[in-house]
């Protein structure tokens, strides 16, 4: 866990950033490689793992359930599973710190077991909603006592056998959806997760991988119906995991905005649930080239070179958003020093991530100089056509990584620093952000 001290940090305008640089492994895959090797009967290894804190939060949850994980190497870990139906009652809380991923979904996984578990995390992540998980988890017969407006602390007393349900997502997420498919593997008959908007597919393709007896059909309009024989039995695998765009974002974003730079990121996972961000950034204008393009583990990577462009506003079709919810923030940064205007909506899940991102990047972008409009479900953003922002304020990271990085790239193009009063939360997904960023100025 990353400690309670916040440590604040300031962002120059520095540049024109150049080099090649390999970002931290895909960290949804990295939460579902030791989730599913610690189900395998035998030894899994993993190459390329994401050592961020939210990932050593499932690690040591995933231990204190009864597996064996150990670290080899750099990125390398071995894992001896327990399997499916073997997970062992935790002795004490299981501590989330600030990971949505690693609480749905471990409580999917301790819903279908005869243990009772309870689940703590940060400030951030106590105020997320977990309604969203135990509604179906219930379903199956799973018991929860939570705390008030479904939030953490909560336990789990899980249910052996479960019942198998159909559940339809009320909401697009993959974090629902894996919640669902991880309680059926140990469930008898078969589990469907019927999924009106795609999200975010590691699941289905890792369960398969792992050996899991998994269907996907998609039918006339759309709707994914994914099915799950239960009380399965994983094989052991060899897991690579691909960098991860959502923090590929990043550099990618701040050599688009950096005159004179060209950055080539490399190893970036291509999976097509994931690259909503890519698409829009080159509808905006974005030099972007794609090179050796390949299957890594099940799923598609290239090496990815950024240009400084002259970027232009967009608007951004509500169905792309959740092929790159994460990646609003260091979008929005985009925008704000494109040339004309940016509209999103249909982005209301954004308010209930590490922190409320529209709030915080409106607030933020507007103190450093922005035009940005707030409103229910979105942000309009007027560009300033290339200009440098004006900078020179304080902006508030809330627990969220991901707005402490938004603000660092926009540090990149501003007339004076940019301060963010805590950057401690970026070592959730990128502990590597800030070296990689004075490594590209050349610092
Ligand atoms: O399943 C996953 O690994 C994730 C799903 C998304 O959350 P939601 O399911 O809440 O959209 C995403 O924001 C999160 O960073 C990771
Ligand atoms: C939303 C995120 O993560 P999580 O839900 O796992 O906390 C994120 O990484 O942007």
């Amino acid at each position: 866990m990353h400690s309670a001290q916040p440590r604040p940090a300031s962002f120059s305008p520095r540049g024109p950033l150049r080099g090649t640089i390999k970002v931290p492994g895909d960290k949804s895959i990295s939460h579902r490689s030791l989730m599913l090797s610690a189900l395998a009967i035998g030894e899994s290894r993993v190459a390329g793992l994401l050592e961020g804190e939210d990932v050593l939060s499932t690690a040591a949850a995933m231990r204190a359930m009864g597996a064996t994980i150990e670290r080899t190497g750099e990125g390398e870990w071995r894992i001896h599973g327990v399997g499916v139906g073997g997970l062992l009652q935790p002795q004490a809380a299981l501590d989330m710190g600030n990971s949505g991923t690693s609480t749905r979904l471990l409580m999917g996984l301790v819903a279908s077991h005869a243990i009772t578990a309870t689940f703590i995390g940060d400030a951030s992540l106590s105020k997320r909603p977990m309604g969203r998980v135990i509604d179906p988890l219930s379903l199956i017969g799973a018991e929860f006592n939570a705390s008030p407006g479904g939030r953490l602390p909560l336990m789990v007393r899980g249910i052996c056998p479960a019942v198998p349900i159909s559940y339809r997502l009320p909401v697009a997420s993959a974090q629902v959806k894996s919640a669902v498919l991880l309680a059926g593997l140990n469930t008898p008959g078969i589990t469907e997760v019927i999924e009106p908007v795609p999200t975010r597919d590691h699941s289905e393709r890792m369960l398969a991988g792992f050996g899991a007896d998994l269907t996907v059909e998609t039918d006339g309009d759309g709707v994914r119906h994914i099915r799950l024989v239960g009380e399965a039995e994983l094989k052991p695998q060899t897991i690579e995991v691909p960098g991860d765009p959502s923090s590929a974002a990043f550099p990618v974003v701040a050599a688009l905005i950096t005159p004179g730079s060209e950055v080539t990121v490399t190893h970036v996972g291509m999976n097509p649930t994931r690259t909503g961000i890519f698409k829009m950034l080159e509808a905006m204008g974005a030099d972007l080239t794609y090179s050796n393009e390949r299957i890594v583990g099940g799923e598609p990577v290239a090496d990815i070179t950024a240009r400084h462009s002259n970027l232009t506003g967009i608007e951004v079709p509500p169905d792309v958003a959740p092929s790159m919810i994460d990646e609003f923030p260091v979008f929005f940064v985009a925008a704000s020093v494109a040339q004309g205007r940016t509209v999103t909506s249909g982005l209301d899940e954004l308010r209930v991530k590490e922190s409320d991102r529209l709030a915080l990047m409106a607030a933020g972008l507007t103190v450093i100089g922005a035009k940005v409009e707030e409103r229910e479900d979105g942000l309009v953003i007027d560009g300033s056509g290339g200009e440098p922002l004006e900078g020179a304020a304080t902006v508030a990271s809330a627990l969220d990584h991901r707005i402490a990085m938004s603000f660092a790239v926009a540090g990149q193009h501003c007339y004076h620093a940019v301060s963010v009063d805590d950057v401690s939360p970026i070592a959730t997904s990128f502990p590597t952000f800030e070296a990689m960023m004075a490594g590209l100025a050349g610092a």
